[in-house]
């Protein structure tokens, strides 16, 4: 069965169309990550699978049914991790889930859920005096109650150390792996490399890329970073490597040179600062990171946004390459 399906969805609010002809699945057991920039309309489309917003056009359909019609009984099967997740302050930790499982007409046991979580030594304590991290993980198992067929995170590992970020990404991967659907919305692309089986890259509201990290990796066309040091680089030589077919950016610090290139220009760059008079000292590759990916997809005029998988043509501007070596 497919649990996400949405179909020409399109939002507008007054002065501003959050999503556009957005075409998503995601199929049952999946571990969808959702990425994309600010405001690139990931809690929108969100709150449309969740019937809190309505399309301007499209359908969206959630676990079989149509939200629509069907959005309490969809609600009812969902366990959502919203963003920006605001406690009851005076309410123990403990009251939130119990308040939780009554919600769900649920069985679970309160305690256990916030083990599960990483918690329950402070299940009596008012929730309004946790941590940002703690109200985090309180959110967790609440989502968890009753067991639900779809998780929605959205920016799960908000305020959590990476203790806390590994914990949430290995109840991501239980909850998987016990038949659940999960939806998980971020901008930390460590999260989402570690965790999904599939991500979407959504920009200005439209899907530019959909497929396996792997699969975008080589989407990008095998787009490497070449870190070079060498003695004597001057302007002539940067304009050198800049003028190369399949050299998609250059940064230089002092005498290291950082090029974003195609895996086969490789040589001609190494050529080409040597026919400069440059003296290369050492070099090495490394494949591009999701960081890469990420800015390949979002930023410059260069992401695609004609079809999924659409490679951009030159992956990575300058501003890119300085995110690339940070
Ligand atoms: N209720 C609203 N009224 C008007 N505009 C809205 C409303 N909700 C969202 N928007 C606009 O829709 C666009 C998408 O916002 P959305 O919150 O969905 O993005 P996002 O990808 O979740 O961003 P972030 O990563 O910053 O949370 C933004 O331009 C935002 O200002």
């Amino acid at each position: 069965m497919t649990a996400i399906e949405l179909r020409g969805v399109r939002k507008e609010f007054a002065d501003v169309t959050a999503v556009r002809d957005l075409d998503l699945t995601v199929e049952d057991g999946e571990v969808y990550g959702f990425l994309g920039p600010n405001g690139a309309g990931k809690s929108t489309t969100i709150d449309m699978l969740l019937d809190l917003v309505r399309p301007t056009a499209g359908t969206v359909r959630v676990l079989g049914t149509d939200v629509a019609t069907g959005g309490v009984e969809v609600r009812q099967r969902t366990g959502v991790l919203p963003d920006g997740f605001a406690v009851y302050d005076r309410l123990s930790g403990r009251k939130h889930v119990e308040f939780a499982v009554e919600s769900k007409d649920a069985d679970d046991d309160p305690d256990a859920l916030l083990d599960r979580v990483g918690i329950l030594d402070a299940a009596d304590r008012s929730a309004g005096e946790y941590s940002k991290g703690m109200r985090q993980r309180l959110a967790l198992a609440m989502a968890l109650v009753g067991e639900p067929d779809l998780l929605i995170l959205d920016e799960p590992s908000s305020g959590l150390d990476p203790a806390g970020a590994k914990e949430m990404r290995e109840i991501v991967r239980t909850e998987a792996d016990r038949g659940a659907t999960v939806f998980f919305s971020s901008h930390v692309l460590e999260q989402v490399d570690a965790v999904c089986d599939r991500v979407g890259i959504l920009r200005d509201g439209e899907l530019v890329a959909e497929d396996s990290v792997e699969g975008l990796r080589e989407a990008v066309g095998g787009e490497e970073t070449l870190e070079v040091s060498a003695a004597g680089v001057d302007d002539d030589a940067v304009a050198a490597v800049r003028e190369l077919a399949g050299v998609s950016g250059v940064t230089r610090d002092g005498d290291e040179l950082v090029v974003n290139c195609a895996s086969d220009a490789k040589t001609d760059v190494i050529a080409a600062l040597e026919n400069a008079g440059v003296t290369v000292a050492d070099f090495h590759t490394r494949e591009a990171s999701l960081e890469d990916l990420f800015l390949a997809y979002t930023e410059g005029d260069a992401a695609g946004s004609e079809s999924d998988s659409t490679a951009p043509d030159r992956p990575a501007d300058d501003t890119a390459a300085e995110g690339v070596n940070s």
